[in-house]
C-alpha cells in the first residue's frame, strides 16, 4: 500500500481552518477531468465542522466527554485528547491505511496555537507519520485571519506565529492568509507588496493606533503640560522608543529568515482557491508522477474509473 498526500491544516483558533478544509473540498470536485477529492479528516477533538468527514477524532476522544469525566477545563482537556491520540497512533495509522497513494488527506488540527509553538504533542505525531512513510508527502498549512494585516503590529505576531509553526513542525511549509474577502482589496495589496516586514513596520507602522504614532503623540506640548505631567510623558515616550526598537529587530530577524511569506485566499474567488492548491501542491511535488483521474458518470461518486 502506498501512502497519499497529507496536508495539516493548523493555525489560530477562529482563523478559518475548516473553512479552508470545506473550501478545498468542495473546489477539488470543480476540476472536471483533474477532478479531485479532497479527503478531510477532523483531528480536532473540539471541532464542528461542515464538511464530508473521511474520519473523525472525535470516534476516539472528545473534549466534551474529557472535560467531564477529568474536570478539566477546554484547554487542558484538548492537551489532553492530543497525548491520548498519541498514546493510541495505531487507530490513526488504521484509518490511514484506507487511502492509496494517489489520494489527498486534509487534517483538520486544533486550533491551540500552544500545540505548534512549545508542546510537542504535534511534533511527536508528525514524526510518526514520517515513520510510517509520509515524510515527502506532507505539508502543512498554516493559516493566518487576513483581517490581521491590516494592522503591522498584528501582521507582525501572526508573522511571527507561522514562523514558529514552521520552525517547530520541520515540514514543507504554506501559511494561507484567510477570509480576504473581508479586506479591502486596496489595504491587502498594499501590505503584500511589501518587501520586507521591516519595510512594512517603516511605512504602516508610522499610521494611526501605532506605537509609533503614540510616540509622536507623546512629543511633549510644553506649554499644556505640568511638570508631573511632563514626566510622565517623557517616562511613556522612552517606553515607546524601548518598544519600537524590539520591533524593528523583531522585523530584521523575520527579514532575515527571509521565509515568510502568504498566500491571499478568498474562498469566494475561484482562481484563488487553485493558486492556493496549486501552492500547496508545488510544495510536495504532489501530482507530478500521477495519472489524470476522470469521472465515470455511471458511479455515484464520479471516482470509480480512470479514463
Ligand atoms: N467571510 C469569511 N468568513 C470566514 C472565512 N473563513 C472562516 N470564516 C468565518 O470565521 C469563523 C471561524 O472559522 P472556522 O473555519 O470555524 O475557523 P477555525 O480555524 O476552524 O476555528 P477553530 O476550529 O475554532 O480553531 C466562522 O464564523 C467562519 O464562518 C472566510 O474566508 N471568509
Amino acid at each position: 500500500m502506498g501512502r497519499c498526500a497529507i496536508q495539516l491544516v493548523t493555525g489560530p483558533a477562529g482563523s478559518g481552518k475548516s473553512t479552508y478544509c470545506q473550501t478545498m473540498q468542495e473546489h477539488g470536485l470543480t476540476l472536471g477531468r483533474n477532478r479531485r477529492r479532497f479527503h478531510v479528516v477532523n483531528l480536532d477533538p473540539a471541532e464542528h465542522f461542515k464538511y464530508d468527514v473521511a474520519f473523525d477524532i472525535r470516534d476516539l476522544i472528545s473534549v466534551d466527554d474529557v472535560m467531564e469525566e477529568l474536570q478539566l477545563g477546554p484547554n487542558g482537556g484538548l492537551v489532553y485528547c492530543m497525548e491520548y491520540l498519541l498514546e493510541n497512533m495505531d487507530w490513526l495509522q488504521e484509518n490511514l491505511d484506507n487511502f492509496d497513494d494517489d489520494e489527498y488527506l486534509i487534517l483538520d488540527c486544533p486550533g491551540q496555537i500552544e500545540l505548534y509553538t512549545h508542546i510537542p504533542v504535534m511534533n511527536k505525531i508528525i514524526d510518526q507519520l514520517k515513520l510510517w512513510g509520509y515524510l515527502d508527502k506532507m505539508v502543512s498549512v498554516f493559516v493566518v485571519d487576513a483581517t490581521f494585516v491590516t494592522e503591522p503590529a498584528k501582521f507582525i505576531s501572526g508573522s511571527l506565529l507561522a514562523l514558529s509553526a514552521m520552525i517547530s513542525l520541520q515540514l514543507p511549509h504554506v501559511n494561507v492568509l484567510s477570509k480576504c474577502d473581508l479586506v479591502e482589496e486596496a489595504s491587502m495589496e498594499r501590505v503584500l507588496e511589501m518587501e520586507s516586514a521591516l519595510q512594512l513596520w517603516d511605512v504602516l507602522g508610522d499610521g494611526e493606533g501605532s506605537a509609533l504614532s503614540m510616540f509622536h503623540e507623546l512629543r511633549p506640548k510644553k506649554s499644556a503640560r505640568s511638570e508631573e505631567e511632563d514626566k510622565l510623558v517623557r517616562k511613556r515616550q522612552e517606553r515607546e522608543r524601548k518598544w519600537n526598537r524590539l520591533t524593528v529587530a523583531i522585523c530584521s530577524l523575520l527579514d532575515d529568515y527571509s521565509m515568510v511569506g502568504f498566500i491571499p485566499l478568498n474562498i469566494n474567488d475561484e482562481d484563488s482557491i487553485s493558486h492556493v492548491m496549486l501552492t500547496t501542491d508545488h510544495a510536495i511535488q504532489y501530482g507530478e508522477d500521477n495519472e489524470v483521474r476522470g469521472m465515470d458518470f455511471d458511479d455515484g461518486d464520479g471516482f470509480g474509473a480512470d479514463e
